[in-house]
């Protein structure tokens, strides 16, 4: 189980990923969490307006991150905090960045390597069967085979295992590794700066055989980072060392990335990790199971992996739970067990189909739905293209994968980047801002969402 601050710091992550940048920004950057009390996490915000909008909006998501990264059920909650530090608005400066990390200095997330994530325990299937492979080369021949690495992927799919798997296998052959999360880079820089031990920082950054960087998109606008990181991604390059890095999206995604860092990002092998098909689900439970000792009938497996089908946290996480429940309740695995024992960790869906939202706004927008659908990139096909993503995103809440999927098969960092976009655009151009309202109020009513 995770620390409760670890668990609030993951679910920001997970935030960070799934919701516009503008509204995470406005609303959920500067949160902070204040207190941990009976499976409740009390959470600080700037002002009752803050509250109110969290409140409506992300109670019930925040939640079930929750509930999944903590392995049982938990509640948040929001109240107005006074911080004595300004919110970080323009993270531009370095001094920005001091006062914008200064809180997270002390939380110490995953910095060691964990022998749980190991090549043998990690199942592989058609969604990450190239990233397996390329992560293998690269742990049996560091700086040899592909350098830097690059994996990519959505939340929960294996990227921190990957990169934990070469950290365990060079580290028993006596070489030395250095597993960071970038927020944990960016930390280390800052306290470096403070103490006036930046030699040391390098030092230590600089002498690792191999450097595995996690989740490096927290550090896209973050501009004094990027400068060391870009530093310290010559000195070991140069010294013919291995570098793994992973994000959340492909390189050529990350928007406020320094084109310098960008480009070699892309000197090596860049790979994705796709959301695990049925079978690779099926195996991945049933190897879970046999670790931990316990026999569960295929049929028990097969039901799981139906249900969760987007994140290996929580398909790992729903057959926890499972497990716990039959314990508890010293009833047998049946599907009705399974059943009730799941029931609030399904997503929550609107019963808007894709269909009819991607329709409407093709009307609207006087194009028609096979465009939507098709490869034309133009402006005017793909804004409306856009829209329609952010649509079913933000309001109906389908997930990333599926509005990919709806809208002619594109991978879920389009969609990302779409809602971002469409986002950003709502806040600075006020007639458009009014045409989505408009669009919004036409397909699901009037909802509470601040537009
Ligand atoms: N192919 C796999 N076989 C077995 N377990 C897996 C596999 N892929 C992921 N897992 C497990 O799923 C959980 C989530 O994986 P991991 O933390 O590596 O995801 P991630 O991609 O780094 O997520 P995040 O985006 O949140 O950083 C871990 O417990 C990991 O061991």
């Amino acid at each position: 189980m995770m620390n409760p601050q670890s668990a609030w710091q993951a679910a920001l992550g997970q935030l960070q990923m799934e919701m516009p940048k503008a509204n995470f920004d406005t609303w959920v950057r500067s949160t902070e969490l204040i207190n941990y009390e009976k499976n409740t996490f009390t959470v600080g915000v700037q002002n009752a307006y803050a509250r109110d909008w969290l409140d409506t909006r992300l109670t019930s998501t925040v939640s079930r991150i929750l509930t999944g990264l903590m392995d049982s059920s938990q509640s948040v909650n929001f109240v107005v905090w006074q911080k004595n530090i300004e919110p970080a608005v323009d993270e531009a400066v370095i001094e920005n960045e001091i006062e914008e990390e200064q809180r997270e200095i002390e939380v110490r997330t995953n910095r060691t390597l964990n022998p749980r994530y190991t090549f043998d325990s990690f199942v592989v299937g058609a969604s990450n069967r190239l990233a397996h492979a390329a992560s293998l080369a690269v742990a049996e021949n560091p700086a040899r085979a592909y350098n830097p690495l690059f994996l990519y992927g959505g939340v929960g799919l294996g990227k921190t295992h990957m990169l934990q798997a070469i950290g365990n296998s060079t580290n028993a052959r006596n070489l030395s590794v250095l597993y960071v999360s970038s927020e944990d880079f960016t930390n280390d820089l800052i306290n470096a700066i403070r103490t006036h031990t930046t030699n040391q920082f390098r030092d230590r950054y600089r002498k690792a055989d191999i450097l595995l960087i996690d989740d490096i998109q927290f550090i896209a606008g973050k501009e004094s980072t990027q400068e060391e990181f870009f530093h310290t991604f010559n000195a070991l390059h140069g010294a013919n060392k291995q570098l793994v890095i992973s994000s959340d999206r492909p390189p050529k995604a990350m928007v406020t990335l320094e084109e310098r860092l960008r480009s070699r990002f892309e000197w090596g092998l860049t790979v994705d990790i796709q959301p695990p098909d049925l079978e690779t689900r099926m195996a991945i439970l049933r190897s879970k199971a046999e670790r931990a000792g316990r026999r569960v009938p295929n049929e028990i497996i097969e039901i799981i992996a139906r249900q969760i089908q987007s994140n290996i946290r929580e398909l790992e996480g729903a057959l926890t739970r499972v497990l716990a429940f039959s314990d508890l309740s010293g009833m047998p695995l049946t599907t009705q067990l399974v059943t009730s024992a799941l029931a609030d960790m399904l997503p929550q869906h609107s019963s808007m189909e894709p269909r009819q939202v991607v329709n409407t706004v093709a009307r609207a927008f006087g194009v028609t739905t096979e465009q939507m659908l098709g490869r034309d990139r133009s402006r005017g096909v793909a804004l409306p293209r856009q829209v329609a993503m952010y649509l079913l995103r933000e309001v109906a809440n389908v997930s990333l994968p599926q509005i990919g999927q709806a809208l002619g098969g594109r991978d879920h960092t389009t969609v990302m980047y779409a809602c971002e976009k469409v986002a950003d655009m709502i806040e600075r151009d006020d007639h458009f801002r009014r045409q989505v309202v408009q669009l919004r109020d036409q397909l699901f009513g009037r909802t509470p969402m601040a537009l």
